[in-house]
């Protein structure tokens, strides 16, 4: 068990991460919000199934009430978030109560969302059950969703505390593991040329993890993570290299239909084509052939479906909430461990994907 401080100018909060954590949940409650109304648990229909009512019975004195959404992208639409106000209102939570977010990111996107905006903003804690939400259950990044664009609707709102406790882990399938890890993989490779070596040495596999090595990664991502947002919590300057990958890769899950692609596949897609224009742009001396053999061998596609359209993507990365003017900002690596944000031209970019649409599928 272990707990990392993040510190932020508008919060600092611990992330308890290990096996069992969920236990001290109910104690920090009682202990933190003495006056507490009740607490309204936000999860998905997967994560209901098999968790809610293990959670519910440790909150045990605590008061709840449960909204249960769809899972995954569905959840990330404005007419869930607003199905969730109206049932904040008709279940009377008040200033003092919280909304606890149960699930991955989706989940805590949309929860975080609806704690931030419900009467101005109320207390919410952070319950992920998702190797991707290492990355978004801390830096207190909430939205939704836009048919024109990924996560367009939010605000920077940080949760009161993040419980992750592995135990709920060990049920996600084969292909949320591989998402999720996909942000591990960025964390190593914007920051930390020794952890990315390491994954690259020690991850063979994403099936048969071992909880140490899961929780090695996690904790390192965390860490790295927490140490950006502690210095650029809304994102003026360098925040903005956690987006690595991210500039195709929203591009691509709002092309493709929100779902259809995960966030951690879009993402390594759009990270293997920004490591591709750091060697044009900036001389990146790199293994690109090591990296992709070892991406493919974990499963992931590093290419774009070729259904997709190159122009329709580049529309899409204009609208990136990155772009400046009309210009599409990609975060690019100097080394590993050095990122930097670069304009590219919009020729560049159509010519450089159309060389990178994954073949054998037209
Ligand atoms: N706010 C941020 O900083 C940030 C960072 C990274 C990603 N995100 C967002 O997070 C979302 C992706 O997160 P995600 O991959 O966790 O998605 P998710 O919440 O959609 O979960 C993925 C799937 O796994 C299921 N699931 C969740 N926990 C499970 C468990 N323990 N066992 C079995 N199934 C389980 C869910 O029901 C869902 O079907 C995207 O919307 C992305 O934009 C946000
Ligand atoms: O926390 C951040 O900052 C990130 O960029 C983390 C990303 O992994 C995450 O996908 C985030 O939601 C992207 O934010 P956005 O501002 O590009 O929508
Ligand atoms: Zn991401």
């Amino acid at each position: 068990m272990e707990t990392i401080l993040i510190q932020t100018p508008s919060k600092k909060y611990p992330v308890h991460i290990g096996s069992g954590v969920i236990e001290g949940l109910s104690s920090y409650l009682i202990k933190s919000f003495p006056s507490i109304t009740n607490v309204m648990i936000i999860t998905d229909e997967n994560v209901a199934d098999l968790y809610l009512n293990k959670l519910v019975n440790t909150l045990a004195t605590i008061d709840t009430v449960s909204y249960v959404v769809p899972s995954g992208e569905k959840a990330k639409t404005f007419d869930v978030y607003y199905q969730c106000l109206t049932f904040a209102l008709q279940q009377k939570l008040d200033r003092k109560s919280l909304v606890l977010a149960f699930g991955g990111g989706a989940v805590g996107d949309l929860a975080g969302f609806v704690a931030g905006t419900f009467m101005r903003g109320i207390p919410f804690i952070q319950v992920p059950t998702t190797i991707l939400a290492h990355d978004s259950a801390v830096g207190g990044k909430v939205a939704i969703n836009h048919p024109l664009g990924k996560n367009m609707i939010g605000v920077f709102y940080q949760p009161e505390a993040v419980y992750y406790d592995l135990n709920f882990l060990k049920s996600l399938p084969l292909r949320e593991k591989r998402s999720g890890f996909a942000e591990v993989i960025k964390h190593g490779l914007i920051q930390d040329v020794s952890f990315y070596e390491w994954l690259l040495e020690h991850i063979h596999s994403l099936d048969d993890l071992t909880e140490e090595q899961l929780s090695y990664c996690l904790a390192r991502g965390i860490t790295i993570k927490g140490a950006i947002v502690s210095q650029d919590e809304k994102e003026s300057g360098i925040r903005a290299f956690l987006n690595l990958g991210h500039t195709l890769g929203h591009a691509i899950e709002a092309e493709a239909g929100y779902g259809e692609i995960s966030h951690g596949e879009a993402v390594i897609i759009g990270m293997v084509f920004a490591l591709q224009i750091s060697s044009d742009k900036l001389g990146f001396t790199f293994n690109h052939e090591k990296l992709v053999s070892w991406l493919n061998q974990l499963g992931y596609d590093t290419e774009v479906p070729s259904h997709l359209s190159v122009e329709r993507l580049l529309e899409k990365m204009k609208q990136d909430k990155k772009s400046v003017g009309q210009t599409v900002q990609f975060v690019l690596l100097k080394e590993i461990g050095q990122p930097v944000m670069m304009g590219i031209d919009d020729d560049y970019i159509v010519n450089k994907l159309k060389g990178f649409l994954k073949t054998g599928e037209e």
